[in-house]
């Protein structure tokens, strides 16, 4: 190799192609051509090509023409052998008891398909000064008569009765009351207001005056709310859930109203989480308090109850097998620290005409409980493909303990150096390896 001689200006090279460079004197200037510096400077260029050449020729030769090959060592060790036992007993468990038992990761997995409807069945009686005697029976209290997967049922009420278009004195608010006629807008409304204004100021009581409203009058008076919830008998009502489940995948079905149940059992039975847990008839006062709630609290202002369906099927055991588990909660917001607009309402009207055919209608502010019917489940079969599919990978994660083992063994352990020099073996090739060792005898 050739032997670079010192630079003249005794600089640095800042490494291969870098320019040299003159400390405290700025760039050095390029030698002039054909000057003894100009051929220097060639030298020096061409003696570093080569070495990096020579580098890279290594670094091939050691990729094309050297092979590593896994060298089974036996370690006699205790300490190693039972961490190595250890490590595949953890993962045997988890193949075996997680994997196989519990996720059943030999079977197909279907999701459920469902479809629901619901019959309520019950009669409440009112007295009330507005309505006088009265018995509101299913027809009354279920609004909507039918809707998908849900149902509202009535428990408490605002009625307005005989309300017809005209003018009125509306429900005394601080924007709403007035003094005189000039306190009150002509022809104004706002999303609040119970009809459209018509300037004038009139009594809404012996005390109050408001504005007086275009509206359907007289106008609600939602004010106060009745306590306890007028319809509380409702907590007595009873819900027939009808629920019909499909697996696509397995072509299976089934309904929770079971084979083994009769019309005389299903006409006298009510769910109970201990002694009837396959009755379909839920009486609503019980599935209020199935969700630690109170129903003659929940009535007065309304709310939201979900009624879960749980259907996960094993469908390598007979069909008899997969059975509905019932649950109910809560679904509305019960943050008692927070009670502003609390449960759930709406209005609606009957209409009607008078005899001398005056359109009339009873508004009636609804609170209630809406039930919320929610299906969901699995269903699982054998298969041999996921079966497959969990071995190899089962298999494949036994892999994992001689990694472990290794890294234990080579970089945690005491004797590692020694286990390390017993792992790894450097061989010449044959013909290399036969002339060092003549040369060495
Ligand atoms: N909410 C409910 N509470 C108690 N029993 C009910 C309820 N809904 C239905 N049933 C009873 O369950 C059985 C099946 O009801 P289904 O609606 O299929 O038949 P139905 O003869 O039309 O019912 P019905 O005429 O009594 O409303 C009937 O005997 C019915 O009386």
């Amino acid at each position: 190799m050739l032997a670079a001689p010192a630079p003249a200006w005794g600089g640095v090279w800042g490494g291969a192609g870098a320019a040299p460079s003159r400390p405290g004197r700025g760039p050095a200037a390029l030698p002039a051509v054909g000057s003894a510096a100009a051929a220097d400077w060639k030298l020096r260029a061409w003696a570093l090509a080569r070495r990096a050449m020579a580098g890279c020729a290594a670094s091939l030769s050691d990729f094309l023409f050297a092979y590593d090959t896994p060298r089974i060592v036996l370690i006699r060790s205790r300490k190693v052998g039972l961490i190595n036992r250890g490590v595949q007993l953890v993962i045997l468990t988890y193949v075996i008891g997680w994997v196989f038992i519990w996720e059943k990761g030999y079977q197909e997995i279907d999701s459920v398909v469902s479809s629901t409807t619901t019959k309520v069945k019950g009669v409440a009686l009112t007295n009330t000064s507005d309505l006088g005697l009265r018995i509101w029976d299913v027809a009354d209290c279920v609004i909507p008569a039918q809707q998908e997967n849900s149902l509202f049922v009535m428990t408490n009420m605002i009625t307005t009765l005989d309300q017809r278009q005209g003018t009125c004195a509306e429900l005394p608010s601080a924007k709403t009351e007035c003094k005189s006629d000039d306190d009150c807008p002509f022809s104004s409304s706002d999303v609040h207001s119970s009809g459209v204004t018509t300037g004038r100021c009139v009594n809404y009581n012996a005390h109050v005056k408001t504005c007086e409203v275009m509206a359907w009058c007289p106008v609600e008076n939602d004010l106060y709310v009745p306590r306890p919830a007028l319809l509380k008998a409702t907590e007595n009502f009873t819900i027939l859930v009808k629920n019909h489940i499909w697996y696509p995948k397995f072509n299976f079905t089934k309904r929770n109203v079971l084979p083994n149940i009769n019309t005389s059992y299903l006409n006298s039975c009510n769910y109970d989480a201990k002694t009837n847990p396959y009755c379909p008839i839920f009486r609503l006062g019980q599935i209020v308090e199935s969700a630690g709630q109170n129903f003659q609290q929940m009535a007065v202002k309304g709310g939201i109850m979900g009624i879960q369906i749980k259907w996960n099927c094993n469908l390598d055991l007979a069909a008899s097998h997969c059975l509905p588990k019932y649950s109910f909660r809560r679904l509305d917001n019960q943050d008692l620290s927070h009670t502003v607009s609390p449960g759930y309402n709406f209005r609606f009207a009957k209409f009607y005409k008078d005899a001398n055919g005056t359109e009339i209608r009873t508004l009636i502010k609804a609170y209630g409980i809406r039930f919320d019917i929610i299906v969901f489940g699995k269903a699982g079969k054998f298969d041999i493909f996921p079966t497959m599919v969990n071995v190899g990978s089962g298999l494949a994660l036994f892999g994992v303990t001689t990694v472990l083992c290794d890294i234990i063994v080579l970089y945690f352990m005491k004797k590692r150096f020694y286990y390390r020099e017993k792992k790894y073996k450097y061989v010449e090739d044959y013909e290399q390896g036969l002339t060092e060792a003549s040369r060495t005898e």
